[in-house]
């Protein structure tokens, strides 16, 4: 960044910094001290099953709504136009089916740790799988992020590893409070600076970012109704139904309604920090008007441009500076803190525990705040190696540090479709298929793993440019009857060559990966259960089992549902 740009925080926006990182440790410290004072791992790991609804559902929105998505939305936007909006379409089937499928298989069985049922369901190896499957993931995401945490390493470490799960709950809400405050405050100061919301709405309809439905079929589009709205359900199901993140918090809650409830409370929450990220991206677009200014950073990545306008835009207004800084950084260190505290669990409850049964509860619970803190550490340590010694503490070493390490948002959430979505069939191969047997869920999720990791990794490969229509500037063109039409219209209508053959595998939409992965490892496991012997349904562990047909089939009366769903005369579906 050259510096007659160097934009520098005022002594405010230190202070709004400083003080929204305090109220994080204390609210840490605080939930380290009281109650039971995390003496057992029912209360670090599961915050003694006592949670009330609304810190659950504010959690669970900070778990995955991380700087990746404040600052990689509004990139998005910008560049491409508000098509990504319709992913909230997936908000609806993405929370009812782990509310009323998920949810209710996992509380009912009382669980700490997702990947028990796994167990319960197939076998101890399928659950082994089934947990490193997720590690990977979560080391693979969160890795990127860690940069954040390095600035503020102290405050990950003190309340994540000595406050258990209640505190990384807690201090959750209040950094799901300051995200929203800080995306606000841009938006406010945006909207005025651009002239009012109609001026806003005129540059971005003018500069096509506003985006029509655009139903098109074809997979290999990047985003359409389709890969956004259908896509993205199996995204949201692979987060909010199955990672152990988000199980954990359900099964935090005192009562099964509860957790049901704060899932419900999720939707609106998360409707709106999309739309507050969607309309960031388009109030910096009527600023800005498409120009990349993200050679002024000294990096070139979307995200670090996003960081530049907000600082350029909140220059003059001592202490918002400070706020958005703040805002990126609760969004990053809540999203750290889960992964941190569900990795401690997950080795505690899936991998050490069943070789230790003998373990008392206080070794048990100190065993896992040491994990935590190892976990955090470790992060760290190879992290801060990686970035090597910054500059002195200032703006730049801020932003730098936290963000332009950042991936972008395509690339997490392409990870998570890669990883997440074979660990989502894995779990409905079990609860929706009583024939699969362990033997099938193993070579399911392999085969599953193979193939999401030949498409990821051959989409980077062969980098397809893809039919990316090319998004107009600012720039109108005053026509001689006085009217206007943007620069170089979309050329969204010109078609580059198609993909053929292997090429087109490749060019999949990474919108489509859970989907895609979910159905290979179901597809796959089904046929390895069927050629090794499929289970016979009075063998399945009862509880694990989601009576899928009958509940679709609700309209039939009893006589016709018991012939058809072969449910057996024990009736051992629970729900
Ligand atoms: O910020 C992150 O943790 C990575 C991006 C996760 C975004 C997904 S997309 C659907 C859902 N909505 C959110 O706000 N977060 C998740
Ligand atoms: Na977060």
């Amino acid at each position: 960044m050259d510096p007659s740009n160097q934009k520098h925080f005022t002594v405010l926006d230190y202070v709004v910094f400083a003080f929204l990182l305090a109220v994080s440790i204390g609210i840490g410290l605080y939930n380290a001290l009281s109650g039971g004072r995390q003496r057992t791992t029912q209360e670090f790991l599961m915050a003694d099953r006592r949670m009330h609804c609304v810190p659950v559902s504010l959690s669970l929105i900070a778990s995955f709504q991380s700087a990746v998505a404040i600052i990689g939305v509004p990139a998005e936007i910008y560049t491409h136009g508000t098509q990504y909006w319709f992913i909230g379409c997936a908000y609806i089937l993405g929370l009812l089916i782990p509310a009323h499928v998920f949810i209710p298989v996992f509380y009912r069985m009382r669980l700490s740790s997702a990947y028990q049922y796994l167990e319960l369901r197939f076998s101890k190896t399928v659950r082994i799988c089934g947990t490193l499957t997720f590690i990977f993931q979560m080391v693979m995401t969160g890795f990127e992020l860690w940069g954040t945490v390095l600035a503020t390493g102290l405050v990950c470490t003190l309340y994540t590893t000595l406050g258990g799960l209640k505190a990384v709950i807690w201090t959750d809400v209040f950094q799901t409070v300051v995200m929203f405050a800080g995306q606000l405050a841009v938006i406010v100061v945006g909207v005025q600076q651009a002239g009012g919301v109609s001026e806003v709405w005129r540059k971005a309809w003018e500069g096509n970012r506003i985006s029509g439905l655009d139903l098109n079929p074809d997979p290999t589009v990047r985003h359409t109704f389709w890969t956004l709205g259908v896509g993205g359900v199996f995204l949201m199901l692979s987060l909010y139904g199955v990672n152990q993140a988000q199980v954990q918090r359900y099964l935090s809650s005192r009562t099964e309604k509860e957790a049901v409830r704060s899932c419900y409370m999720v939707f609106p929450s998360l409707q709106l920090a999309l739309a507050l990220s969607c309309v960031m991206g388009l109030v910096m677009f009527a600023r800005y008007c498409g120009e990349d200014h993200s050679d002024k950073l000294g990096t070139y990545t979307r995200d670090a441009m996003v960081i530049y306008f907000v600082m350029d835009m909140l220059q003059g207004l001592p202490g918002l500076p400070g706020l958005f800084v703040a805002c990126l950084f609760s969004a990053a260190l809540s999203t750290i803190s889960s992964a941190f505290n569900s990795l401690a669990t997950v080795t505690m409850e899936d991998l050490i525990k069943p070789h230790f049964p003998l373990m008392s509860e206080a070794r048990a619970t100190l065993l896992s705040k040491a994990l935590g803190f190892c976990v955090v550490r470790a992060g760290l340590s190879c992290h801060g190696k990686v970035m090597g010694c910054r500059r002195r503490w200032s703006l730049t070493f801020l932003t730098e540090s936290a963000l332009t390490r950042l991936f972008e948002l395509q690339v997490v959430l392409a990870i998570f479709g890669m990883v997440g979505g074979p660990v989502l069939g894995l779990f409905c191969l079990g609860m929706f298929f009583p024939w699969a047997n362990s033997t099938g869920a193993v070579g399911g999720l392999v085969v599953g793993l193979s193939v999401s990791f030949w498409v990821g990794i051959g989409s980077i490969v062969t980098r397809w440019p893809g039919p990316r229509p090319h998004l107009p500037n600012c720039g109108v063109i005053l026509l001689p009857d006085n009217t206007t039409t943007a620069a170089n219209p979309a050329l969204s209508n010109v078609t580059l060559s198609q993909p053929t053959g292997l090429q087109r595998f490749y060019s999949l939409s990474y919108m489509w990966y859970s989907a895609f992965n979910c159905f290979t490892v179901i597809l796959i496991g089904l046929i390895i259960s069927f050629l090794t012997g499929p289970m016979k349904e009075e063998d399945v562990t009862p509880g694990t089992i989601y009576p899928l047909l009958r509940k679709l089939l609700f309209f039939l009366p009893d006589h016709l549902k018991k012939k058809l769903c072969c449910v057996t005369p024990l009736g051992q579906t629970v729900l």
